[in-house]
């Protein structure tokens, strides 16, 4: 037993959140099938939740007794993680239950994200195993502020296309999957254009820099989260939704050292902070889990429709980053200001107010689990 959990917490006492709506109605017999049996031979002591509404989940990191778990399980798609750090982010400790809280995905969800980046497939029974057999490894997360407002996001946010082919389509929900595709289809078709002004603090603006900044990280980072699980950097008192910013809010003036591109033919816009947005789509084959940076990719409408439907096409494996018509950038903060009336802002998948917003990186921010102290490899050279 000690030598099967070297440096790893045996037992781990999970609190179990299922979506009873997740994966099509199926989360509960999915859980039920492939993921108790598996902490249960583990020993792990569970307790089970369903989720009863939307911010239940939200609800319950906010007054959840931390030491009484090591993981929170969420069988679901990405909105419960969503819900679980903003919850957690709300605390006044809120420094200590991201740290010492891991947050897990139980892939049961549209989106599933968080497990298809940390294992490279969505299968349940992998990720069952992983959480048993993972350490905790430091995440960044980003924080918004729009109006008065403030969001943690630890996934995406999208305008544009994306957004429109997400959010855009919920009447279609009964065709499942296939409603993003024609959304996006049929966006890409019509050169939908979204424009607005971009304000940017760029780390590696280059796919060059980008790639050489990636292959220069991606060893050596995977040893050091290992080594240092849960040190993690965030390490300040007090809630993260009242947590200074280091470059203010959209309210502030936009910082002198930031660039602005006003992209008025803008077709695409996507930031990241893992690689897969879901199973199907490696949007960001360079993100990294914890090296302070957000991963930016962009293209312009005026590409032409066969252009951004091969574009489209190309995003299951990554391989979209190879155009010259894409742009992919790692940078530090944005400000993104739309320049139309009507549309979809979306945050981890979840739909916000189409206004100005402002995203900057929160380093070291929070918990996953993992076995290998990295994401699954993307096997994308830039
Ligand atoms: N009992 C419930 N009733 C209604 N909504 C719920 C309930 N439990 C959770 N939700 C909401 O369901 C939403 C979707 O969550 P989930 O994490 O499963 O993401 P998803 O990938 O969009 O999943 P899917 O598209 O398969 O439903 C979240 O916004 C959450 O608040």
């Amino acid at each position: 037993m000690a030598e099967a959990y070297k440096g790893i917490k045996a037992e781990k006492k999970l609190l179990v959140l299922i979506n009873p709506h997740g994966g099509q109605g199926k989360a509960k017999s999915i859980y039920k099938k492939y993921g108790a049996p598996i902490f249960a031979a583990a020993h792990c002591k569970t307790t089970v939740i369903t989720t009863t509404h939307h911010y239940h989940a939200a609800q319950i990191a906010e007054e959840l007794d931390i030491d009484m778990y090591d993981a929170i399980v969420c069988c679901s798609g990405d909105g419960i993680p969503h819900e679980v750090i903003n919850g957690f982010a709300k605390r006044s400790d809120s420094h200590r239950a991201l740290a010492e809280v891991s947050i897990c995905q139980f892939p049961c969800g549209s989106g599933n994200s968080m497990a298809m980046s940390l294992n490279g497939t969505a299968s349940p029974s992998i990720a069952a195993l992983n959480i048993v057999k993972g350490m905790p490894m430091p995440i960044d997360l980003m924080c918004m502020t729009q109006g008065n407002q403030r969001a943690v996001s630890f996934l995406s946010q999208t305008y544009g296309l994306v957004a429109d082919a997400d959010l855009g389509t919920e009447s279609l929900r009964w065709m499942g999957g296939t409603r993003f595709a024609i959304g996006a289809l049929m966006r890409a078709l019509s050169e939908a254009t979204y424009p607005c002004e971009l304000h940017v603090k760029y780390a590696h603006e280059t796919k060059k820099a980008v790639s050489e900044h990636f292959n220069r990280s991606y060893q050596s980072s995977s040893q050091q989260n290992i080594q240092e699980g849960s040190q993690s950097e965030y390490r300040e008192s007090g809630s993260l939704f009242k947590k200074s910013l280091q470059y203010g809010s959209i309210n502030d003036p936009v910082p002198s050292d930031w660039q602005t591109l006003t992209r008025n033919k803008l077709g695409f816009f996507y930031v990241g902070k893992m690689p897969w947005m879901a199973s199907d789509a490696l949007v960001f084959p360079a993100s990294l889990p914890n090296d302070g940076t957000l991963d930016l990719v962009t293209w312009d409408s005026t590409i032409g429709r066969l252009t951004a439907i091969d574009l489209l096409l190309k995003i299951e494996k990554g391989h979209h980053v190879h155009s010259n018509d894409v742009q992919y950038a790692k940078i530090e903060a944005y400000r993104l200001i739309p320049k139309i009336q009507d549309g979809y802002l979306s945050i981890d998948g979840e739909s916000f107010p189409l206004q100005p917003f402002q995203v900057e990186v929160i380093r070291n921010a929070a918990c996953l689990l993992s076995s290998t102290g990295s994401y699954a490899n993307t096997n994308v050279n830039l």
